[in-house]
């Protein structure tokens, strides 16, 4: 996995914090250095990775809890996704930073950036919440699969993301776990959905699906302007203020936040739902950002779209959804494909990682061996 500029060291500082001794041992300080930050960025990764992986699933599972018990409001499941946007002050204040201010790195155009790309989340929000609300879990992972290939192209033509072997190769095993997982759906239409709203589901999801396909690349972009990961926090903050508005402003135009007579467990559960469903959402963007800023935009699509498979399997297990032989294939399909996936980046990244080593070593080196044959000079003039 490629990991962005941010966190590279800086050579020279590496270099002169030693300040003499012989090249051998510059050579193992630096290796210390880097090998700790790659422990460090590893570590940051890994808990990136669990964070995604609990908000994708509490939030698939609680909106799905949502609409089975008789919740409808499209809005309500749209303002959910970002409402929670204060829970991010807590890491922006608690990530290492060399400044204290919040939103002290931010320049105007930013600030704009990060609202134009949150109003753009917003409406992907709205997509994906009428997409779920109207499809069948497996007919609206089977369309957001496309948005694998729509982030691959779209990340080589923004970002020149390289088109590996690996990522091919995982994309089409992810695509065609998400066929599989489809043709195998018993109900495609869910109960009370009739064609008409079926099919604006259907439209509503795959524009869901290639709206984030750009949100992704863009936001890498935006990324090579931070300084850390607090900026990615606060980012990811602005963003969500601009959808949370967006879904507001429609909330409010279509008549606010009204009782729904529908809901069949009582005032204190739905609220309870309504809470933690905003909580799963925080946790489910923020792994995304954070796997944008730490991977790539590819990276982090396709780790959103194997999730959507153990969803699945999610909804197999809590609302005891019918489990045939199609689904344990397509979930064994997604399951390989995403750990060739991880394994192919890993051994990458250890060998870039290795490439770098030796190269520093070796200006290291260079570096001290100059530093010495200056001294001898000096001593003998
Ligand atoms: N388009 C889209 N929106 C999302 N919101 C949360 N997960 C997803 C996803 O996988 N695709």
């Amino acid at each position: 996995m490629e990991i962005l500029s941010p966190k590279r060291g800086s050579r020279s500082q590496l270099g002169h914090e030693r300040g003499g001794g012989d090249a051998a041992e510059s050579a193992v300080a630096v290796s210390e250095a880097v090998n700790q930050r790659a422990r460090s960025n590893t570590l940051l990764l890994v808990a990136n990775y669990m964070i995604l992986f609990l908000g994708s699933l509490s939030s698939s599972l609680l909106s799905r809890f949502y609409f089975v018990h008789g919740g409808s409001n499209r809005w309500v499941e749209t303002l959910v996704q970002s409402a929670g946007f204060p829970l991010l002050l807590l890491p922006s204040y608690l990530a290492p930073s060399p400044s204290s201010r919040p939103f002290a790195g931010f320049s105007r155009r930013l600030v704009y950036v990060s609202l134009l790309l949150g109003l753009l989340l917003g409406v992907n929000n709205l997509l994906f919440s009428c997409g779920v609300s109207y499809l069948s879990v497996s007919t609206s992972s089977l369309l957001l699969s496309s948005q694998l290939g729509f982030t691959l192209l779209l990340s080589a033509l923004l970002v020149r993301h390289p088109l590996t072997f690996s990522s091919l190769n995982c994309v089409v095993l992810l695509t065609l776990s998400s066929v599989l997982l489809a043709l195998n759906s018993s109900g495609d239409r869910p109960p009370g959905v009739d064609r008409g709203h079926f099919f604006l589901g259907f439209a509503a999801t795959l524009g869901a699906a290639g709206l984030f396909a750009v949100y992704l690349p863009v936001t890498q972009l935006v990324y090579r302007g931070v300084s850390g990961y607090r900026m990615v926090v606060e980012v990811q903050l602005l963003m969500e203020v601009a959808a949370t508005a967006l879904a507001a402003t429609g909330m409010a135009a279509s008549g606010g936040w009204r009782k729904e007579d529908a809901w069949d467990l009582g005032a204190a559960p739905y609220w309870t739902v309504v809470a933690a469903t905003v909580v799963g959402w925080q946790f489910c963007f923020m792994g995304t950002a954070g796997m944008v800023f730490l991977t790539s935009s590819v990276n982090s699509v396709i780790c959103m779209t194997a999730l959507l498979s153990v969803n699945v399997l999610g909804g197999v297990l809590v609302f005891g959804d019918e489990f045939g032989g199609g689904k344990a294939v397509a979930l064994a399909l997604c399951l390989w494909a995403f750990s060739s996936y991880l394994y192919g980046e890993y051994k990458k990244k250890k060998k870039e990682e290795e490439e770098e080593e030796a190269v520093m070593a070796m200006e290291e080196g260079k570096e001290t061996a100059r530093r010495e044959s200056s001294e001898v000079i000096t001593v003998v003039d």
